[in-house]
């Protein structure tokens, strides 16, 4: 199910400085959250193929080359050895609604992603898909001074323009957090406003908050009202540099965050984690709190991504291990 695209709004100041979250009642919420997960046998499968249509499949590799850019297409095409995927009920044709939500890659791997989809057709299926709203995206993950934000606006939003020019259709900035640790709440609205500008009108835009460099839990809150405010599309916990990345009690926060916005404003944002989500049991406890906090309707990729490089091998080896009885061995799958 889709909802209009978030327009933004005004910056109110008034709503920020009234935000006061409750550490303990968070961290445990967040406890209960990670334990309570008790899906068994085929409802665990359906929500494991679920959390693979939500994966931003990535690649942040220092050595990324035109031809692991281009596997990672493919993998994000038919994200599931096929013969696993026919025992679950599933086929890949181009009605198939297995495949990750996107490929997210550098700015400078854009162009070589955008090559290979096109070139196998994938984006023939994405029109496909656009009819029903399920787009298949590729989506650079890393403009605007990735990982740091630290570089001058200008340069952030020129890697921003690159990446659009060269076919991204989503855009995964990082916030300057030294504006949340000093509440320059106006500066921080106004940067990710003109990245949205830059990111013209077709190219949706992805706000990393880098959630474990802001200090403290209000600040989490208050910077996802600010880039909600903005106009972003989605917001996303971390970069995966961090040195705390996607926790289940920021995620929390965000989805608070995300839900109050959506009673106030009337739009729904759509919320990333992203950095460290590797195993079958994290994505399911995220699509758990997804669907506790926010409902159902956020249960889709239009409103709910994993950002990861290493997740979908699990989630795999899950289902392997669900049609076989039996663990794979680590040659049988080839990328995860
Ligand atoms: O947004 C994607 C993250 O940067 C990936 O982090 P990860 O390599 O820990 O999965």
């Amino acid at each position: 199910m889709v909802s209009e695209r978030n327009p933004g709004c005004e910056l109110d100041l008034g709503w920020i400085n009234n935000v006061n979250v409750n550490l303990t009642a968070v961290n445990e919420l967040a406890g209960k959250l990670a334990t309570t997960c008790e899906l068994k046998n085929e409802y665990r499968a359906a929500w494991i193929l679920k959390a693979v249509t939500c994966i931003d499949l990535t690649t942040l590799a220092g050595d990324d080359t035109h031809s692991n850019v281009s596997r990672l297409c493919f993998k994000a095409a038919q994200p599931i050895a096929e013969d696993l995927l026919n025992k679950l009920g599933f086929e890949y044709n181009e009605e198939s609604p297995i495949h990750t939500a996107a490929v997210c890659v550098y700015p400078s791997k854009v162009a070589s992603a955008v090559q290979t989809l096109k070139k196998n057709g994938f984006f023939m299926r994405k029109l496909m898909w656009h009819q029903r709203r399920r787009v298949f995206r590729t989506a650079d993950l890393f403009a605007t001074g990735f990982p740091s934000g630290q570089t001058p606006l200008k340069s952030r939003l020129d890697e921003i323009r690159y990446a659009v020019e060269k076919g991204a259709n989503e855009i995964d900035i990082v916030i300057d957090r030294s504006l949340v640790l000093t509440a320059n709440w106006g500066a921080l609205y106004q940067e990710i406003q003109v990245m949205k500008e830059a990111c013209g009108p077709n190219t949706h835009l992805k706000a990393i908050l880098a959630t474990g460099e802001l200090g403290t839990l209000d600040n989490v809150y208050k910077a996802s009202l600010v880039a909600m405010m903005a106009g972003s599309d989605f917001i996303k916990t971390s970069t995966g540099k961090e040195a705390v990345n996607a926790t289940l009690p920021f995620g929390i926060v965000m989805a608070r965050a995300i839900k109050e916005y959506h009673e106030r404003m009337g739009y729904k944002v759509g919320l990333k984690p992203a950095g460290g989500v590797r195993t079958a049991k994290d994505a399911l406890s995220w699509l758990i709190m997804i669907k506790e906090l926010l409902g159902s309707d956020w249960l889709n990729p239009d409103l709910f991504r994993f950002g990861a490089s290493g997740l979908l091998n699990d989630l795999e080896c899950n289902l392997y291990e669900y049609v076989t009885g039996k663990c794979p061995a680590g040659y049988e799958f080839f990328m995860g």
